[in-house]
């Protein structure tokens, strides 16, 4: 498979949130372990629910029950006490990547359009981004922002639209099979970065670049 490459001069680049703009997992572990402490059910280690990361809390819950043995009926229920345990402060064990910030800074000096592109909920994310504080974006959409989630291309397009930019002149930076799965349905360049929650090899994978953090992201662009 040949990567996309953006055109130049490029407009706008887009991020991903988790494991790439930002380190979430111990936040979202506790609040995994709180709720299935919640159900009685077996507490899943960090090194577990990284694994489980990437599609969005539903996804995560959903894989947390099968993983515990539980009945999926469950799920509706669980859904709901992992909202509350993690919408109640989600700055609890997260914290951003070195670096994230200056790159952000450095890309908007350069006059380019910056978006976020997240499965995580809206509400979250947004309190996270007020309280680091990370960006600004000039468009940010959560997982739960549109009746189809990432892997599907519809956010992303969105987000790009959103930012004014042409899909072929933006860059579509994540940590995640999912993240390059949404780029390649949407026709956009794809950098993947390193370090993140993918745990596993991504089968088919042709990113135009790959960084080993996201410092090295900078690096890429020059407009
Ligand atoms: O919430 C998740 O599962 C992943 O979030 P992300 O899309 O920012 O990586
Ligand atoms: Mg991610």
């Amino acid at each position: 498979m040949t990567p996309v490459a953006p055109t130049w001069p490029l407009q706008a680049v887009v991020f991903d949130l988790d494991g790439t703009l930002i380190d979430s997992a111990p936040g979202l572990c506790l609040a995994a372990g709180t709720t299935m402490d919640d159900l009685g059910l077996p507490r899943p280690d960090l090194a577990t629910v990284i694994g489980f990361i990437g599609n969005g809390a539903p996804k995560l819950v959903e894989r947390c029950l099968h993983w515990a043995g539980a009945d999926p009926v469950r799920h509706p229920d669980a859904l709901a006490v992992f909202l509350r345990h993690y919408g109640r402060d989600p700055m609890i064990g997260t914290t951003a990547y070195d670096g994230a910030q200056d790159l952000l800074d450095a890309l908007a000096a350069q006059g380019l359009k910056l978006g976020l592109c997240t499965n995580k909920p809206a509400g979250p994310t947004h309190a996270i981004l007020r309280a680091l504080p990370l960006g600004p974006f000039d468009a940010v959409l959560g997982g739960d922002s549109l009746p189809k989630r990432k892997p599907d291309p519809a956010p992303l397009l969105r987000v790009v639209a959103d930012l004014g930019a042409d899909p072929v002149a933006t860059l579509y930076v994540g940590d995640s099979i999912t993240d390059w799965r949404t780029a390649r349905a949407a026709g956009i360049a794809y950098v993947h970065v390193e370090g993140g929650y993918q745990t596993t090899p991504i089968p088919d994978f042709a990113p135009w670049r790959t960084v080993a953090s996201i410092a090295g992201v900078a690096g890429l662009i020059s407009t």
